[in-house]
């Protein structure tokens, strides 16, 4: 069997010399002897799925681990408390626990994320390597000590079946953080140029087709409302996240776990973190099933859906710069081409786009491993993890380069705008109230037909005079339906829009409070 050893690992022996130590160490378990690094803290049962999941690249995420750690020191700390574990013994798996889950020893977690559907094997990595530092730590004040075990001490009272579920939960909570302030920045940045562009009369398109003006602050707003949309469905889903499946063990029982421990774990964790930690209302179904963490990739599935949606816009906008619509101007970052000087391209919204894909082709992949569990278990539980954090960590990071490289830069082409504004036929649809709809598109179809503009087209009709096509066409009285004009705040239009001033603008829902200037409020709130 081909040894699956990742070029990230460190700890490697050093290459053998005339006086150079064995490199390798023997350990026994259950199945015989095996040898490992000599210099590795993870023990038999990690070694052993080194050699038999040489499996891609891929390794278990490391947010899982440490959050598998923060559990463990937890459990150790209630299992003190509860008499279960001497405390020095406690204290001491605690304290590796700790320095695991800080990051000390990510080396030390090599496995493939392909192996055991309920992550065993790197929950026993977890294990091994926390015993093997607690036992150093105890043998350190008294040799006679005698080692910790991993499963019998570190592992005491759970299972891999209720760990890592939490685990899961945890880690993706934790991960979440840095997901919404990116979030957060790319809705002001989107935000603000709705407000830049409030009074930018533009022709609007339904179908890729003509169709009735609005602002180019109105198409704007139409972004800023749909990732508001997509942070309240992450805000929901990731409540769900808070019930634990701490304390079910092996089948959701409970087997072999005080009854007060999984309670106390919870709190120790929420008053570390912050977080509303509690026990899962029912285990069974946290460890047979997903679904908290279904909702929230099919959060980040919507998100991924409305940011590419967002992120095309721009780009049919901002195409061109000759042959395009060309309405917006797009910061030109870097040389586009290879072979065409000068050629500048939409490159973050290529890469938004591909980041949106890859999160909804996670979304299938998590939807199939997540309708995987049979009976008391899912199976499937370290792929969900790694496309769920995957998705995550791609997101936060795709907003932030294209709120920071593209949003923040754009440019409205207002002389192009108005250009294409007056070209278009589809300001008749004001003479309709008037004409009546077949008279105003014999109109539309004359000036199409004669390549005349549509005014010319209106008079030569006979249908009206030049002063009531002045009235009646009025592209920006049609950016929306008749209705009073709300006066903008006094001091709205000297003020500078930068981060911070849209920041203050957003309630703690995260819904911006004032309309920008020129605009209605039904027409920008979201
Ligand atoms: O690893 C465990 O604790 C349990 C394992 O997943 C099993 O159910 O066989």
């Amino acid at each position: 069997m081909r040894p699956h050893t990742p070029k990230t690992a460190t700890r490697q022996p050093l290459p053998a010399g005339p006086d150079a130590q064995p490199t390798l160490r023997t350990e026994h378990d259950g199945f015989g002897t095996i040898e490992l690094p000599a210099t590795a803290l993870w023990g038999a049962q990690t070694q052993r799925a080194l050699q038999h999941f040489a499996i891609g690249t891929q390794r278990m995420p490391l947010a899982l681990i440490h959050a598998m750690a923060e559990i463990k020191r937890a459990a150790a700390e209630v299992h003190a408390a509860l008499g279960l574990l001497p405390a020095e013994r406690a204290a001491a798996i605690a304290a590796a626990a700790a320095r695991v889950a800080e990051g000390e020893f990510d080396a030390e977690f090599p496995l493939s994320v392909w192996q055991t559907g309920s992550g065993t094997q790197s929950h026993m990595n977890v294990n091994e390597v926390i015993a093997r530092l607690a036992s150093a730590a105890l043998a350190g004040r008294d040799k006679s000590a005698p080692p910790v075990h991993p499963n019998d001490e570190v592992n005491r009272g759970q299972s891999s079946n209720d760990v890592m579920p939490s685990a899961m939960h945890i880690a993706v909570l934790q991960a979440c953080g840095p997901l919404r302030r990116a979030l957060t920045q790319l809705r002001l940045a989107l935000r603000g140029k709705a407000r830049e562009f409030a009074g930018i009369v533009k022709i609007g398109r339904t179908h890729l087709q003509d169709a009735t003006p609005l602002t180019l602050g109105q198409e704007f707003s139409a972004f800023v409302a749909q990732l508001g949309l997509a942070d309240r469905a992450l805000r929901r889903s990731l409540a769900g996240l808070h019930g634990l499946a701490l304390g079910g063990t092996a089948v959701g029982t409970g087997l072999n776990t005080d009854p007060a421990f999984a309670r106390l774990v919870c709190a120790r964790l929420a008053l570390r973190s912050g977080v509303r930690w509690r026990v899962a209302p029912n285990l069974f179904a946290a460890m047979a099933g997903h679904e908290a963490l279904v909702a929230v990739h099919a959060a980040l599935r919507q998100l991924a859906i409305s940011l590419n949606k967002i992120g095309n816009d721009i780009r049919l906008l901002g195409s061109g710069p000759r042959a395009g619509l060309g309405e917006l101007l797009l910061p030109q970052n870097e040389a586009g081409s290879s072979i065409m000087p000068g050629k500048v391209n939409p490159t973050q919204v290529e890469a938004l786009a591909m980041v949106c894909a890859q999160v909804m082709g996670h979304d299938v992949a998590i939807g199939i491993a997540a309708a995987q569990g049979q009976l008391q278990l899912n199976v499937c539980k370290p792929l969900i993890a790694l496309n769920l954090l995957d998705s995550i960590t791609l997101l936060g990071d795709a907003m932030a380069s294209f709120s920071r490289h593209c949003v923040l830069g754009l440019q409205a082409d207002r002389p192009r705008i108005a250009v294409l504004l007056q070209r278009s036929l589809m300001l008749v649809t004001a003479l309709t109230p008037h004409l009546g709809y077949e008279a105003a598109a014999a109109i539309a179809k004359a000036a199409q037909a004669q390549g005349t503009t549509l005014r010319e087209a209106a008079l030569a009709s006979g249908l009206l005079s030049a002063e009531d096509f002045d009235a009646w066409v009025q592209p920006a009285a049609m950016t929306g339906p008749p209705m009073p004009p709300t006066p903008p705040p006094p001091d709205a239009a000297a003020r500078p829009i930068t981060l911070a001033a849209q920041k203050a603008d957003f309630t703690a829902e995260g819904a911006p409070v004032a309309a920008p200037p020129a605009m209605r409020e039904t027409q920008i709130s979201g």
